[in-house]
């Protein structure tokens, strides 16, 4: 493509942002008005018509796919490959920049990542070690608390408790665990980029060496950037680079995170020089997805204000379902993808979004139960699962003896008689010399500290982690983790549970081994200077699995609202439209709070491009009981010229959608079928009618099925026949 073609296929506004003269840039924008198309272009522009190298350029973008596509796009734009040029999430690049300068950061070559999970856990033995009660000093607070104030840019050093008792001991756990993690030569998320930061602002010559070489910087879905990521972004940009920033200040959702929203509100204040492009066509959803989208979010105040239009048409309205339960609301669902492939479309171009990450369970299985295949993104992926943890901590502790974190959690796993006792021991050792538990481990044995029973079990576990240890280094990654699902006894313990999650663990462990067999270092430069190893597990922390489930080309997609950003789908599901679940309990009372929900309705609603659907129910199993629930407050702000009710309920709070009327309770005789009246199913077999209720396409019947138990079908699909 040559420069005057990578300007066509844009609007007026967008081909002023995409050629602006160098400089700062702002483009506020809403949803699917071309944002992060414009960014893609503008690298293509600054290579092309600037005469910028590609390794002059870094984008950040928001999740490790969104950065492999834009690669891809700007590939097929340039027609060779960008090389060079750095893309990807803050973590990502931070972290190449620690494994480039491991050294001036102070840490060791083989750094292991801890992810959120063995980040509690080494919390957890720091709040025990230092005698206090869990119960009033929960881990998960210190834990909130560390990672708030390091996302602020904030060492425990940098830190006045006062005279407040809460906040003195925050601090107190905050700088032991900052100890224990250096010792062990390991590093949190929040770590990656404060650590990367610190080496910036205390090695001028290498933050010279960055900014004269990136002199582009651009980055996605700005209104998320939080404190320390705003500093970075300013300190690299220096007085010589430009900055180049997309936004939208509506689909601001991580402000619980740290996410501040002045970043982008407040950029022409940082950068006065700069220039700010607004974009109002939308090019992704139907008229009735975006009017009701609009307005929704216009209740909102405090906004910047953009009205978004479209020139395509209203297409169908917006479906709102209201289900009995959360497994009537999964089996709807289940039934409009079906219809969906029936009439020959993509699995794939369908999403079910939720609130949170639980509730995905019941509509994984009823996506089991129909076989129809799905992927999870986010949620409990395939590195974070415990089978697989166990592995990379043996991995882990074969490449860095020092990782306190990886030692913890196998140092008895499969059981092998290593005691509680014994490990107080050796914790109260270590910290009393300021040694890692594998140190302390080796001086104790060497002073016979132990009974013979514990002192035996000790070295035999010392010694197994020796022997792991390739004599060769060049010994191929998939043996060794061969070698360490058989011989850590693993594999065996896993075996003894004959149940199908034990026969899940086992597949999982083959399946880590396929992964490292199949592992292709990533070609950025990071990775060419350490072992497979080390580039395995530090893969392994980093993407977390982004791309798990690629083996099934055309599935559908689940993921919570949240991870849903910046994407795009012809069929969208939100699930849970309830209060207390959407906007969330907590955000009932708190303005703020709430507006943030809003703005994560509206990014869900924008996702949608042609469907969209909108579930709730009347009662969902929560907190461990049988809740009656009411429609989320979202659901009263959609215009009812937008909508179309499905089945509705006759105790809406929304005038606008109770004023449709009703079907539930009709008359049984609408349905054709009688209470009590024997039917047969396809699948499930004989079984009794207990319930009706509906008219029309809309009727439904709850039938007993003598195998299958009780379901409500859709009478129009279910196909029975009267016995
Ligand atoms: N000028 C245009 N002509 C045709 N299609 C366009 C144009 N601009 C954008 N699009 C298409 O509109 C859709 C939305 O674009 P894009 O994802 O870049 O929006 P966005 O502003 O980044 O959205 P979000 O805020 O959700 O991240 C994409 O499918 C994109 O290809
Ligand atoms: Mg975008």
């Amino acid at each position: 493509m040559d420069v005057s073609e990578l300007l066509n296929d844009l609007n007026k506004p967008q081909r002023e942002a995409v050629a602006a003269p160098l400089g700062h840039a702002r483009i506020l924008a809403g949803a699917g008005s071309g944002k992060t198309r414009v960014l893609v272009h503008r690298i293509a522009w600054l290579i092309q018509a600037e005469d910028f190298s590609p390794a002059n350029i870094l984008a950040v973008t928001f999740t490790n796919k969104a950065a492999a596509e834009m690669r891809g796009r700007i590939e097929d734009i340039l027609g060779y490959p960008p090389g060079g040029m750095w893309v990807g999430t803050f973590h990502g690049l931070a972290h190449r920049l620690l494994r480039s300068h491991w050294k001036d950061a102070d840490l060791p070559q083989s750094f292991q990542i801890l992810d959120s999970d063995d980040q509690l856990r080494m919390i957890k033995r720091i709040v025990r070690a230092m005698e206090l009660d869990e119960a009033q000093w929960p881990p998960k607070q210190a834990q909130w608390y560390i990672n708030g104030q390091k996302d602020e840019g904030l060492r425990a050093k940098d830190i006045q408790a006062g005279n407040d008792p809460y906040s003195q001991k925050m601090l107190a756990i905050y700088q032991a665990y900052e100890q224990a993690c250096q010792r062990a030569g390991v590093i949190d998320f929040a770590e990656i980029l404060l650590r990367s930061h610190e080496l910036w602002l205390k090695r001028p010559d290498i933050l010279a060496q960055y900014q004269q070489r990136f002199r582009q910087i651009l980055v996605d879905e700005f209104q998320d950037t939080n404190t320390l990521q705003y500093a970075w972004l300013r300190l690299l940009t220096g007085h010589s680079g430009n900055l180049f920033i997309v936004g939208d200040d509506d689909q601001s959702i991580y402000g619980w995170r740290g996410a501040r929203i002045e970043n982008i509100l407040q950029f022409d204040n940082d950068y006065p020089n700069s220039t700010t492009i607004r974009l109002e066509q939308n090019y992704r959803s139907t008229g009735n997805i975006l009017k009701a989208a609009n307005a929704v979010i216009a209740n909102n105040s405090e906004r910047l204000g953009k009205e978004l239009w479209t020139d395509g048409e209203d297409g169908t309205p917006i479906q709102v379902y209201n289900a009995f339960n959360e497994r009537d609301e999964a089996s709807y669902l289940v039934s409009q993808i079906n219809k969906w492939v029936d009439d020959g479309k993509q699995r794939s171009d369908t999403a079910v979004l939720y609130r949170s990450n639980a509730q995905s369970r019941v509509i994984e299985e009823a996506l089991l139960q129909a076989n129809m295949p799905y992927r999870v993104y986010g949620g409990l992926r395939f590195f974070e699962r415990a089978e697989i943890k166990d592995v990379l901590a043996y991995l882990r502790l074969v490449a860095n003896r020092q990782d306190d974190a990886a030692f913890e959690r196998i140092v008895n796993t499969p059981t092998r008689g290593i005691g509680a006792a014994t490990l107080t021991q050796l914790r109260q050792y270590a910290r009393e010399r300021g040694i890692t538990m594998w140190q302390s481990s080796r001086e104790m044995l060497d002073a016979k500290a132990f009974a013979a029973r514990a002192g035996n079990a000790l070295a035999g576990f010392i010694t197994l982690i020796d022997s792991l240890t390739p004599e060769q280094p060049d010994m191929p990654l998939h043996e060794l983790t061969q070698l360490v699902i058989d011989e850590t006894g693993l594999r065996a313990h896993f075996a003894k549970d004959k149940s199908e999650k034990g026969q899940g663990r086992i597949e999982n462990l083959d399946e880590l081994a396929t992964a490292t067999r199949q592992f292709v270092r990533p070609q950025d430069e990071e990775f060419e200077s350490m072992s497979d190893l080390d580039a395995f597990l530090s893969h392994a922390a980093l993407e977390a699995g982004e791309n798990q489930g690629d083996r099934w080309e055309d599935c559908v997609q689940l993921m919570t609202l949240h991870s849903a950003k910046g994407l795009e789908f012809p069929m969208v599901f939100m699930v849970g439209m309830e209060e207390g679940l959407f906007p969330g309990q907590k955000s009932s009372d708190d303005p703020l709070r709430l507006a943030e929900e809003r703005r994560l309705c509206y990014v869900g609603m924008t996702r949608a491009r042609q469907t969209l659907y909108l579930l709730y129910t009347e009662q969902r199993f929560l907190y461990g009981q049988e809740m009656i629930q009411r429609p989320s407050r979202f659901l009263s702000e959609l215009p009812t010229a937008c909508i179309e009710e499905v089945r509705a309920r006759n105790n809406l709070v929304s005038p606008s959608l109770a004023s449709k009327g009703r079907s539930s309770g009709v008359d049984t005789n609408e349905t054709g079928l009688k209470t009590g009246q024997q039917v047969h199913h396809q699948k499930f077999g004989s079984g009794i009618v207990i319930d009706t209720e509906g008219a029309g396409k809309n009727a439904r019947v709850q039938v007993n099925f003598k195998h299958a138990g009780s379901k409500w079908l859709v009478l129009a699909y279910a196909k029975l026949d009267v016995l």
